[in-house]
């Protein structure tokens, strides 16, 4: 097979090299999801068609209950010499239920473990809500809600700098942090963040975080590009225009927007072609007219809520970003 053509990097604040485009991995239902002939499961298959295609960014995290999928698709194409190990930026992710400093370390080492890997490129702090320790993802009392855990964000990053000592992680990140919880962490760390994953889309365009970020040369990793389903970007018509202009389809427009505006996506799909297709925006770039076009889509609405962690005190949507 022809080596695959490669996206470009970005150079992260701790000098080390990020592809600018992801392939995501959360599917609602997790590890349950569809299984073909050979028993290879969806997730693991579009791992495999990604790293054919030349994604080396793979977007992971514990809550996903398919870490296991993920690492048998990447050792599969390092078994394969498709890839290295070296030449791959995995990201995964701390869940809730272990920031307390003392599990973290036991976290990290679960995922490796489900990963069937060494250490992670990129390891970030799913959320910034701690939930009750303990066995259960999202802990619920008898009344139903879920039961939270009081223990502070930088307690909890300061272990996650633990396992860059240790070698289990290479860069240390966040996610879904406003934009007090991150200045926060950069105003006490001692391993900065290079990484803030943020829902970012041209219906919730994120300038604001985008800008703060790029001041303190913090990437914003851009999750549910397309918006999900309920917005059906992927069938606006405005994105549609800009599209026949440029012989692409809307997703291309949209991650191609994304990266114009410095965020870098992380598209999931377990379907070949739209995986190819969402890799094939390296050779076109939208104009300025574009570029005001698709801003002009923003209405600053999320689609991810993380209702979950709604009444936590460190709940981060109750701000303005
Ligand atoms: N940090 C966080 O809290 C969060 C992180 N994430 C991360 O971000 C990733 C992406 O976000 P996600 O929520 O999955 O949503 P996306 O915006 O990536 O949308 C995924 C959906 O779009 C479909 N799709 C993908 N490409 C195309 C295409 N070219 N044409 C038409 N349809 C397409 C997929 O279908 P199909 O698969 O059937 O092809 C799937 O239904 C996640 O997978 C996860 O890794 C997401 C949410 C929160
Ligand atoms: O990463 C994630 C995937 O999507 C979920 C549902 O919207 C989120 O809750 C979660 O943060």
């Amino acid at each position: 097979m022809a080596p695959a053509k490669l996206a470009p990097t970005v150079t992260l604040a701790d000098g080390r090299e990020m592809p600018v485009i992801g392939l995501g991995t959360y599917t609602p239902g997790g590890q349950s999801g569809a299984k073909d002939e050979h028993g290879v499961g969806e997730v693991e298959r579009a791992v495999m068609d990604a790293l054919d295609t030349g994604y080396r960014h793979i977007d992971a995290a514990l809550v996903y209950a398919n870490e296991d999928e993920v690492g048998r698709g990447v050792r599969a194409k390092i078994a394969e010499g498709v890839v290295r190990r070296q030449d791959l930026f995995i990201c995964t992710k701390l869940w809730n239920n272990a920031h307390r400093p003392d599990l973290v370390e036991a976290a990290c080492r679960q995922s490796l473990a489900n990963l069937g890997l060494d250490y992670v490129d990129l390891y970030l702090m799913h959320w910034p809500t701690a939930f009750a320790e303990g066995g259960e993802l999202v802990p619920k009392g008898p009344d139903g809600k879920v039961l939270f855990s009081d223990v502070d964000i930088l307690d909890t990053y300061r272990a996650m700098e633990g396992l860059v000592d240790k070698g289990l992680v290479r860069s240390l990140g966040v996610s879904n942090f406003n934009s007090a919880q991150l200045e926060r962490v950069l105003g006490a760390c001692s391993v900065r963040p290079v990484v803030n994953q943020v829902e970012c889309h041209p219906l919730f365009s994120q300038r604001k975080m985008l800008a703060l970020c790029a001041r303190h040369g913090v990437r914003v990793v851009a999750y549910r590009p397309f918006g999900g389903k309920a917005d059906a970007l992927l069938e606006d018509k405005t994105i549609a225009a800009v599209g026949v202009r440029h012989g692409k389809a809307p997703g291309q427009v949209i991650l191609r927007y994304l990266i114009q505006i410095g965020a870098n996506p992380i598209p999931k799909s377990v379907t070949k072609s739209r995986i190819q297709q969402n890799f094939d925006i390296f050779d076109f770039e939208l104009t300025e007219k574009d570029m005001a076009i698709m801003d002009g889509l923003n209405q600053n609405r999320r689609a991810c809520l993380l209702l979950d962690a709604a009444a936590h005190p460190e709940y981060p949507f109750a701000i303005d970003f």
